[in-house]
């Protein structure tokens, strides 16, 4: 593991970190802070999952996370949005798909399924590589994540509730087949066989869940926020719940956009809510 930049932050460390990726097969970037009860003992991690156009960085310089994060004494952790430099033709056309815009998936199609395997790199490697580097307790992970890393954080915690115990989201993409960003994408990675999408689709692996997330799941969205309508859709995800008995708390918030004025707004809520789960060690 290379270091990028390290910085003193709130008693403990922002880092900026690159390591080899053999799920990706390139050089990827993320970023940890390390609380200051990092120096003294493990402690439990937070996975962060940003949106499109985002890099490792964007969630660490916008959000506000470390104050509370050093408080809690939680290490937070952050990839980036998607592989880079690949060198695919078209990588780089769009702003929702492509460069920045990974999904959280493991592509089935070419040419993206060479090196656009984010789920199982965030999955396995990451994790791997976070475990292996800084001083945390393995089995006390949560995840959670904005916009299209609101999808990933959704869906790596229902398809793995033995590895991430606590999961919230900021606007996330809640039913990604039903919505252009996610038709688009999905259609491009996994291939116009929808049969192939369920699995990347919080609304459906709900819909089809044979018993719930052991833990209560936040959800924040702002009403101001102009994805709500046709990209978002929190309220499929909200149906699912009731019909499939999962405990969910979404709470629909006045006038804030899609940003991160929103995200900052509320972060302190998301940290408090996952310290609450993660206290507790199972
Ligand atoms: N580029 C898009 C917006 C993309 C966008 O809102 N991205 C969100 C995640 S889905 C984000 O967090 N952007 C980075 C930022 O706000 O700093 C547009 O022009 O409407």
């Amino acid at each position: 593991m290379e270091i990028i930049s390290e910085h003193a932050c709130f008693g403990g460390t922002q880092g900026f970190y690159r390591h080899a990726s053999a799920e990706i097969g390139l050089p990827m970037r993320f970023s940890v802070f390390q609380p200051p009860q990092a120096k003294t003992g493990p402690v439990p991690v937070l996975f962060f999952l940003a949106g499109l156009t985002c890099t490792e960085e964007t969630f660490m310089i916008k959000a506000g996370a470390q104050r509370y994060a050093a408080q809690h004494g939680i290490m937070l952790v952050t990839p980036d949005t998607s592989p880079r430099d690949t060198g695919i033709d078209g990588v780089d056309a769009s702003w929702d798909f492509g460069n920045g815009a990974g999904f959280y998936l493991d592509a089935t199609q070419a040419p993206w399924a060479q090196y656009f395997k984010m789920y199982s790199y965030i999955l396995h490697e990451l994790r791997q590589a976070v475990i292996q580097e800084f001083p945390v307790q393995a089995d006390n992970l949560g995840i959670f994540g904005h916009s299209m890393g609101g999808h990933g954080a959704l869906v790596l915690a229902l398809r793995n509730p033995d590895v991430f115990r606590s999961v919230s989201a900021f606007a996330p993409i809640a039913a990604p087949s039903q919505c252009p960003w996610g038709q688009k994408a999905f259609t491009k990675y996994l291939g116009t066989d929808q049969a192939g999408w369920r699995d990347y689709d919080a609304t459906q692996l709900m819909l089809g869940s044979t018993q719930p997330f052991p833990q209560e799941i936040l959800i924040d969205q702002g009403l101001g926020d102009k994805f709500l309508a046709e990209q978002l859709l929190p309220e499929r995800f909200e149906a699912a719940c009731a019909q499939a008995g999962q405990r969910l708390r979404l709470r629909r918030h006045a006038a804030y956009d899609h940003g991160y004025y929103f995200i900052s707004t509320l972060i302190e809520d998301h940290l408090a809510f996952h310290q609450r789960i993660l206290a507790v060690v199972s």
